[in-house]
């Protein structure tokens, strides 16, 4: 880039990073979040739960291997994990102007300029992220030089997200010989991908549809963005599958609005747990896995109705990772078992997922 544009990056306390511009040159607001993962932004970045967020890369070289190209395979783009950018901005230390990877299509930078997404470079990603584990998440502005600056702080969990970002009409993916309805909060195509490969076809319906009147095996509850009060429609949906006892899986807003359904309370992190190294315990054995993740509220167990206990927790912070029905084959988790990017150590879930919908089906026959 011959011209080398300042960027600010405003938080709500006042406190101001100042880098350069590599992305689109135009100004944002939005929450600042951070993530520790090492790689993965082209996963992040397309990741839908990031609607409406800033986000931080606390791992200092970012953009080395550039972006993937845009291939398809079911019908999804193969390398990503929805057909567009979610968040609003990205701020990273030290930006990889040069990139390479056998794959690589273009530049990281090019691909926020295509998506009109800014982007800062030259900040101490590691100090902002002090800032905020001291402080708590905070709302923040971009400002691009010889951008205006956004008159306020926008602060996207007073809105229903889920609704902005979820699939308008129902699509149907794979002709698998099991129905899973997937209920499309703002999902992660590597969902869809990890079903598809189970033999599944994926039935993929808006947010708030009633799909309990479709015909089908189980329930996909996705992960996505915001606060999980907001999404008062799928969870009277939820409450109405429950009670068709077919099995349900729900993944990190899935998780929380099946436990919503099930009684329980939810509250917002500090900060939240963004990275692919949250350590959670199986509870009641000792089984640890590694888990991807991105969630900013959590589930208070302590709330859950007598029917059902916690099935996982974090060894970090003891917040809950999960939960699971005493008798029905409904679990869900707050982490991301597609992975994507991340390990793959609980990838395991779709397999029993999958194994309760064919015992469900034999005690039917
Ligand atoms: N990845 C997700 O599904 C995130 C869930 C929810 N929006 C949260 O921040 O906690």
């Amino acid at each position: 880039m011959s011209d080398k544009k300042s960027a600010r990056l405003i938080l709500e306390d006042g406190t101001t990073f100042t880098g350069y511009s590599f992305g689109a040159e135009t100004a944002t607001t939005g929450e600042v979040v951070f993530n520790t993962a090492m790689t993965g932004y082209p996963e992040s970045l397309t990741d839908p739960s990031y609607s409406g967020q800033i986000l931080v890369s606390t791992y200092p070289l970012v953009g080395n291997y550039g972006v993937p190209q845009k291939e398809s395979e079911y019908g999804l783009l193969k390398f990503f994990e929805s057909d567009r950018i979610h968040v609003k901005g990205l701020v990273i230390s030290d930006y990889s102007f040069e990139y390479s990877h056998w794959n690589a299509g273009e530049s990281l930078g090019e691909w926020l300029r295509e998506n009109g997404v800014p982007a800062v470079w030259g900040i101490d990603t590691r100090q902002l992220t002090k800032i905020i584990r001291e402080r708590g998440v905070m709302l923040g502005k971009i400002v691009v030089e010889g951008s205006a600056e956004p008159a306020a702080f926008d602060d996207p969990n007073l809105r229903n997200l889920a609704a902005e970002v979820s699939t308008p009409q129902v699509e149907t993916y794979g002709d698998g010989p099991m129905k899973i309805v997937l209920v499309d909060c703002g999902c992660k195509y590597n969902i869809i991908r990890c079903l598809l490969s189970r033999g599944a076809t994926v039935i993929r319906v808006p947010w708030d549809y009633d799909f309990t009147a479709l015909d089908y095996d189980g329930v996909m509850l996705s992960n996505g963005p915001g606060d999980p009060q907001q999404c008062t429609a799928t969870i009277s949906n939820i409450k109405k599958a429950m009670a068709l006892g077919k099995p349900i899986f729900g993944i990190c807003l899935g998780n929380q609005l099946l436990s919503i359904a099930a009684g329980a309370t939810t509250f917002k992190l500090k900060y939240g747990h963004r990275s692919h190294n949250q350590p959670a315990l199986m509870v009641g054995t000792n089984k640890a896995v590694i888990t991807s993740q991105n969630h900013g509220f959590a589930v208070n167990t302590d709330t859950l109705g007598p029917d059902w206990e916690p099935y996982f927790v974090n060894l970090n912070d003891g917040t809950s990772e999960g939960i699971r029905h005493k008798r029905l084959p409904f679990f869900s988790v707050q982490f991301h078992p597609e992975a994507s990017g991340g390990p793959v150590d609980t990838e395991f879930l779709f397999d029993d997922f999958i194994r309760n919908i064919r015992d469900h089906a034999g005690s039917k026959r």
